[in-house]
């Protein structure tokens, strides 16, 4: 509108005597004029861009890899199938905020809550770090027994604030997190933003939340780093990590410390080994090597120096869930108010692993033997990209304090690994349970 009128007050300038003085006149005006249109597209571009898109939460959580998407949440309907979800049915049931939800251990841990009775509330930003049509898969099952994803990011404290003013969470089980060792060199800034920036995010929710939660989550065996000593015990070093995912979720323990110190957040971390099983993550070595060897491709096995061998305590994920669950069951109640502690609050560390470390090679022959198949084996030296030559857990404390007893050895967890795979992509990645 103003525009307009700065237009047509210079259309309206009389043709009267005085041309230089007027010559002068009608450029200084018409200059002006210009300045004035072009603060007004500027100004308009500024609206658009900060008002008119969709809310800054809708802004992609990570420019450098996900595409843009925009979410949608909030409104009178969002808000009850968030109510609908958080319901406990059982008594004395809990009710806990899942990040990470469509996620390969979040799914799982979200329907074990919900078939015992507890209230569970799922959210997840839905990346394309692996297959996002796995992850659309998982939560349709996760919907099915009754549990609600929302879909955003653990960066948004809006919408985590929004999440506990509709729910008075009584645990958070947070998963949600970039992981993969070796991708950590390919897009660092990924681990950044989940694994430190997203969880101080959730943490500063979590503070001034009333009542504050008890939160759980996911830290790594990849803490252990270089550490020789084996079993892996959480009383052992922690500061030799040899990729950047591992040091971010060592950075991650230090902070759960930090917000248990000064706020009096109860804080649980896991540390697990190597979770494999149904619905699992693409990324992972077992996932794809089946894959590969179904295909007929050849697969890049890693050897220690001097042909050393390589091994993982795999450990299957319903032994993980047991652990996730016991955690939140034995997590003590935080102890602050109002952004404030008001005494001391737990803080503890576990290990969730197998206690049986299995070479690679291994998991190849027994994949092999379920499929079938031989594998095009490769053999080479281990890449310098934040892989580690073997882990191992010590889980006494776990079983100690959660009761957790790992009962899935490597062969049985795979079978039921390839039975869900090939049932899952054979019915064309829809509807295997
Ligand atoms: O416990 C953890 O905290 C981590 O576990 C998992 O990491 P890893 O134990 O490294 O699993 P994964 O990549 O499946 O490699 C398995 C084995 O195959 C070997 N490996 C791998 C790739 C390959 O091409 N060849 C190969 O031999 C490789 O050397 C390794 O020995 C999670 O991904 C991670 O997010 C984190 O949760």
């Amino acid at each position: 509108m103003s525009q307009l009128k700065q237009m047509s007050h210079l259309d309206n300038i009389p043709s009267t005597p005085g041309k230089f003085k007027m010559e002068k006149r009608l450029r200084w005006h018409s200059s002006l004029a210009k300045l004035t249109f072009w603060s007004f597209v500027f100004l308009g571009l500024i609206f658009i861009f900060f008002f008119l898109s969709p809310s800054s939460s809708s802004l992609p959580s990570d420019p450098s890899r996900r595409s843009l998407r925009t979410y949608s949440w909030g409104g009178p309907a969002w808000e009850k199938r968030v109510r609908s979800s958080a319901k406990v049915r059982a008594r004395n049931g809990i009710s806990v905020l899942v990040t990470g939800a469509a996620g390969f251990v979040g799914t799982h841990v979200s329907a074990a809550l919900k078939r015992r009775g507890d209230g569970v509330v799922g959210l997840d930003n839905f990346n394309d770090y692996y297959d996002p049509s796995l992850k659309r898969a998982r939560q349709a099952l996760l919907e099915r027994t009754g549990v609600f994803i929302v879909e955003g990011d653990i960066n948004d404290s809006e919408l985590l604030r929004k999440l506990f003013e509709v729910v008075a969470f009584t645990h958070v089980m947070h998963l949600a997190a970039q992981a993969g060792v070796r991708y950590a060199m390919e897009n660092p800034s990924s681990y950044v933003h989940s694994n430190i920036a997203g969880l101080v995010n959730l943490l500063e929710v979590c503070k001034s939340a009333n009542p504050q939660p008890a939160i759980v989550w996911a830290s790594s065996s990849s803490v252990y780093g270089l550490n020789t000593k084996v079993p892996f015990s959480e009383r052992d070093r922690t500061d030799q990590p040899a990729s950047l995912y591992a040091a971010t979720k060592k950075a991650g323990e230090e902070i759960a410390h930090t917000y248990n110190h000064i706020y009096g957040l109860s804080l649980t971390g896991l540390r697990f080994f190597t979770v494999y099983g149904p619905w699992g993550r693409p990324d992972m070595a077992y996932f794809f090597f089946t894959k590969d060897i179904l295909k007929g491709k050849s697969i890049r096995i890693f050897e220690a120096p001097n042909h050393g061998t390589v091994a993982r305590d795999f450990t299957y994920i319903d032994d993980i869930v047991k652990g996730c669950v016991a955690a939140l069951d034995t997590a003590e109640k935080s102890t602050g108010s109002g952004g404030k502690k008001k005494g001391p609050a737990q803080l503890r560390v576990f290990n969730l692993g197998n206690t049986s470390p299995v070479p690679v090679t291994d998991l190849v022959s027994i994949l092999e033997r379920l499929l079938k198949v031989k594998a095009k084996r490769t053999m080479m030296k281990m890449p310098r990209n934040g892989d580690v030559q073997f882990t191992h857990a010590n889980i006494s404390l776990a079983q100690r304090e959660l009761g957790y007893k790992p009962t899935t050895d490597l062969q049985t967890g795979l079978k039921k690994f390839v039975r869900w795979y090939i049932k899952y992509y054979s019915a064309g990645e829809k509807s295997a349970q």
